[in-house]
Order: structure tokens, then sequence, then C-alpha cells
């Protein structure tokens, strides 16, 4: 039948961290006959397969629905998918592979520091001219819709594929649109970052597309799949805290306003507290404790909360479940 498909980065920015992502989910990625094989599977979930490809191959076989799952930046999200409300669905953010879209100019044009002074340049310079600016990017999509808000017209798009950041100086085109996350490559190039010129803030996403073949077996996979990415996103934000008590029906309503919660089946011991408490609220929580009669309060880090309800899965199901 149709399994589900995830496609994961095979090269580039993306790919270490997004081995590392699963596997912190307890997912293992196998690559049977190394690197050079662009199929793979996931230990243990045999309706699942695993298509390695590039962040960018990966943001069309989303458009495509060639695959089911994919890991690639928002930046290619926009970029290659004309309608990305209707084609795709944003699963979750995953914390890393952070990285701006910016419209960039030459430190040396002093007076322009905004996209209104941008579009002065624009007109000015076809004026003078006769020709119209030009713009290096590979960000073709995302520039016409940017520069269109703006409503600059006056401007034409040099399509790079790399190193875009030298094409002032190499006199190819007079500004640019690229990504950043450091700024070096800018700074190097002696170009500046426009004030309302930061176009998309992206990061690694894990994006679902609508338009593949969520068969029952695929939704099955998902299931399984984000019940392990969810518990581990849960259990990042909080921790397992206990204690024993003089009472505990009002320990726990005194931890509750911290917003820690009882999340067991009450023990036989009925002074012993156990609570699940949101990370930042660790230290009010353990004082509440030790308020009511608690000597020693500990503290565990957690690996993974399971919960009933799937927060990844059920939105997820809704857009492509029938
Ligand atoms: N500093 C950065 N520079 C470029 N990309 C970054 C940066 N930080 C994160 N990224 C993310 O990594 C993606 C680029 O990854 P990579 O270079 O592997 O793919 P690619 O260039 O699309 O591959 P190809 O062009 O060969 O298909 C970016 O689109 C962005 O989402
Ligand atoms: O703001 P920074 O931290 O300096 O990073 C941004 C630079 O990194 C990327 O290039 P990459 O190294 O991927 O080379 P490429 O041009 O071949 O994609 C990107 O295209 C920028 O040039
Ligand atoms: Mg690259």
């Amino acid at each position: 039948m149709s399994k589900l498909i995830i496609a994961i980065p095979s090269k580039g920015r993306l790919q270490e961290k997004t081995h590392d992502f699963f596997g912190r989910a307890g997912l293992k990625v196998l690559q049977p006959g190394g690197a050079r094989n662009y199929r793979g599977a996931i230990k243990g979930l045999d309706s699942v397969e695993i298509a390695f490809l590039s962040a960018s191959e990966i943001a069309r076989a989303l458009s495509d629905g060639a695959v089911h799952f994919g890991v690639t930046g928002l930046d290619l999200v926009h970029e290659n998918i004309a309608d990305p409300g209707a084609t795709v669905h944003i699963v979750t953010p995953l914390g890393f592979g952070p990285a701006d879209v910016v419209v960039a100019v030459p430190k040396a044009w002093i007076d322009v520091e905004t996209m209104a002074d941008l579009s002065d340049v624009a007109s000015d310079f076809r004026n003078r001219h006769g020709s119209r600016l030009r713009v290096a990017t590979k960000y073709v999509n995302l520039t016409r819709s940017f520069f269109a808000n703006h409503g600059i017209a006056d401007y034409r798009i040099v399509e790079s594929a790399g190193a875009t950041e030298g094409a002032p100086a190499a006199g190819s085109a007079e500004l640019i649109v690229d990504i950043t996350t450091t700024g070096s490559t800018l700074q190097a190039n002696n170009l500046k970052i426009l004030s309302d010129g930061v176009m998309l803030k992206s990061q690694a996403n894990l994006v679902a597309s609508l338009n593949a073949d969520w068969s029952d077996e695929a939704l099955t996979g998902a299931r399984a799949i984000l019940d392990r990415i969810a518990a581990e996103e849960a259990a990042r934000d909080v921790k397992l805290v206990k204690a024993v008590v003089d009472d505990r029906t009002q320990a726990l309503r005194a931890v509750s306003h911290v917003g820690a919660l009882q999340r067991f089946s009450e023990s036989d011991d009925m002074n012993h507290v156990s609570v699940l408490c949101p990370k930042d609220a660790v230290a009010d929580c353990a004082q509440l404790l030790i308020a009511e009669g608690a000597d020693t309060v500990t503290v565990e880090t957690l690996d993974y909360v399971f919960s009933k309800e799937n927060k990844l899965f059920a939105p997820l199901q809704e857009k492509v479940g029938s």
C-alpha cells in the first residue's frame, strides 16, 4: 500500500540537525547502502519510508505531493510553493536552521535605509540610466511579491545561483536579496540590510503536504511519528517535581497556581506529591512545596511526555483525514 514518505535533507546545513532531531524523538533513520542510497527507513516503523533530497527539492516534493512530510526551511517553502496555505500544512517549527531573507544594499548608499528610500532610488535610477535597477537573488518569487507590496516596480531580477553577496562588487547587480544568519557574509561584502527589509524569518520546519495520498497506512505512520515528536517536545518544557508534604490535596492546590499539575493516579502514600511543572516555574514550585511541609524537593528531567491528545496530529488529521 502507500507508506508514509518523509523527505529529509541529504546534504547541506539542515542535514545533521535533522538527524539529531529525529534521534531526540527516538526515531532512528536507517540509510541502507550508505549515503548514496536515497531511500531509507525508520527503525521499527514499517509504515514509514525516508526519501533523502536536498532542502529545495523537499519543498518541491511537498508541493507535488510526492512526499507526505518534509523537513525544510520556511524560506524554501515560500519560494518554491505557489500557494503554501492551500498546498502544505506546517506541523511544527524545529528550532534549528534560523536565517532571515533580507534586502541588502551597498553600505556606500548612505541615503538608503528603508524600502521607501529604495523605491525612490529605483525610479531615479531608471530616469538617469534608462535601465532598471538590478537585484541579484535566487529568491525570485519572494522578491517579486515583497517588492510589489512596497510598490516597487522599477527593477529587474538577475538570477543568482551562489555567492549572491558578491554581485554588487562584481558589477552584475546594484543590490541583493539573500539569506543571512550571522551577517558575516553581508559584512564581508560591504552590504547593509534595509531597516524594513527583512522579508521572511526562516527556520527548519516539519511540513506536511496536503497534495499527498493520505492513505490509512500513511496516517497511521504519521500518528506514530508525531506521537514521538510531540512527546519529546512536551518533555522539553516541563520537569517532574517530587516531594513529601503534610497534606497532598492542599499542596497540589498551592502548586497549581504556578501551573504544576498532578499527572499520575494517586499513589498509596497520601503525602507524596509528584507533579509536572513548567520549566521556568520549578523554583517557585519547590518553594511552595517546602511551605507545605516538604524537607526536600527533587526535580527530574524527562525524555518523553506522551498524551492522549496529540497536539501535532489532531490539526493534520483535520486537514487530510477522511
Ligand atoms: N546561514 C544560512 N545560509 C543559508 N541557508 C541557511 C542558513 N541557515 C539556515 N539555512 C537554511 O538552509 C537552507 C539551504 O540549505 P542547503 O544549502 O542544504 O540547500 P539548497 O541550497 O537548497 O540545496 P540545493 O540548492 O543544492 O538544492 C536554506 O534555504 C535555509 O532554509
Ligand atoms: O549570514 P551568514 O552567516 O554569513 O550566512 C549567509 C551565507 O550563507 C549561505 O551561503 P552558503 O554558505 O550556503 O553558500 P551558497 O552560496 O553556495 O549557498 C547564504 O547563501 C549566505 O551567503
Ligand atoms: Mg546553500
